[in-house]
C-alpha cells in the first residue's frame, strides 16, 4: 500500500459535507511521485470495498494517463459511484493503493449547489484565488450571464454547467464525472457532450474518469471504455481518436459492449 500523504482532493459539492470532511481526514493513499513517473494521473491497485458481507470493489486496478478521457460502465449496483468516491478520497473504508499527481475534481449527477449562494459565490466556494477565476470559469461553460442568479432559478443543464465551473475553476488534473448528463433531456446532453469534450481538448493534459449508464456516450466521448463486473474491470476497449463519432461508425464496439453489460439488443 503507497503511503498516506497529503493529496490535494476537491469536490464541487458543498464545502461543508460529510464527503468533504472525510477528504480531509485524507482518506487517499497518495503516492505523487510515482504517478508522474508513469505519466499517469492516477493509479489503483488492488482497491478493495466491503460494506458488511459483500464484497462491491474487489483489488480492482485502473490506470489513467494524463490527457486521457476514460468512460466507466457497469451494471447498476455495480459499484461505479463506489469506485469514484474511493478514486477522489472521499472513502476512508476503501483499501489499496491509490495514486493521484495533482488535483481532483468531482461533478455529481447532482449539481449540489448551495441554493443560498449565488452561481457565482458557489463557483467561488473555498477557492484560494481571486473571484475572476469564477467568473472566467462561467463564462468557458458559456454561463456568465446567470453569475448573479440563484441555483433554484437555473434549468438542469445550467446547474451541471454551474458544476462543472465549479469544478474547472479548481483547474484539476484529474475530473471525475458520476453520471453528470442522465438527468438532461436528450438535446441538453447532446450540448453537454459538446461542452465537455471542448473543455477537455482546451485543457491540455486533464484526465477524465466519467461513470455512465450510457453505451452510447462512453463511446462518444471517451478515448477508452471500461466495464465494472464482479468488483473488477471486467473488459476494456479502445476507441478511434476521431471526433465527432456517430454511433454508426461503433457499431461493434457498441455491440461489444452491451454484450459485457448482458444487454441484449431487441432487433425487431
Ligand atoms: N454506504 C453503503 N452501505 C452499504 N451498501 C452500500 C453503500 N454504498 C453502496 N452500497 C452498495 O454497494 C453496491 C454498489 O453501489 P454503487 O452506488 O457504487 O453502484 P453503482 O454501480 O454506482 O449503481 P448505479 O448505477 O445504480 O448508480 C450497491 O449494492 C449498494 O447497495
Amino acid at each position: 500500500m503507497a503511503a498516506s500523504l497529503p493529496t490535494r482532493v476537491t469536490t464541487t459539492g458543498p464545502a461543508d459535507t460529510a464527503e468533504t470532511d472525510a477528504t480531509a481526514a485524507g482518506a487517499a493513499q497518495v503516492d505523487a511521485a510515482g504517478a508522474e513517473r508513469a505519466g499517469r494521473v492516477a493509479s489503483v491497485c488492488g482497491l478493495t470495498r466491503v460494506f458488511g458481507e459483500r464484497t462491491v470493489i474487489d483489488g480492482l486496478d485502473i490506470d489513467i494517463e494524463r490527457g486521457e478521457f476514460v468512460a466507466l460502465l457497469g451494471r447498476s449496483g455495480s459499484g461505479k459511484s463506489t469506485l469514484l468516491r474511493a478514486l477522489a478520497g472521499l472513502d476512508p473504508e476503501a483499501s489499496g493503493a491509490l495514486t493521484v499527481d495533482g488535483t481532483v475534481a468531482v461533478a455529481f449527477q447532482e449539481p449540489r449547489l448551495l441554493p443560498w449562494k449565488r452561481v457565482i459565490d458557489n463557483v467561488a466556494l473555498g477557492l484560494d484565488r481571486p473571484k475572476e477565476a469564477a467568473y472566467a470559469a462561467l463564462e468557458e461553460v458559456g454561463l456568465a450571464g446567470l453569475a448573479k442568479a440563484w441555483p433554484l432559478t437555473l434549468s438542469g443543464g445550467e446547474a451541471q454547467r454551474a458544476s462543472l465551473a465549479r469544478a474547472l475553476v479548481r483547474e484539476p488534473d484529474l475530473l471525475l464525472l458520476d453520471e453528470p448528463f442522465s438527468a438532461l433531456d436528450a438535446l441538453t446532453r447532446i450540448t453537454m457532450h459538446r461542452l465537455v469534450l471542448d473543455l477537455w481538448t482546451r485543457h491540455a493534459g486533464l484526465g477524465v474518469l466519467l461513470v455512465t449508464h450510457d453505451v452510447d456516450e462512453a463511446l462518444r466521448l471517451a478515448d477508452r471504455v471500461l466495464v465494472l463486473g464482479e468488483g473488477r474491470i471486467a473488459y476494456e476497449t479502445r476507441v478511434g481518436v476521431a471526433r465527432p463519432r456517430s454511433t454508426g461508425d461503433l457499431v461493434e464496439l457498441r455491440a461489444d459492449l452491451l454484450e459485457q453489460l448482458g444487454v441484449k439488443e431487441d432487433h425487431r
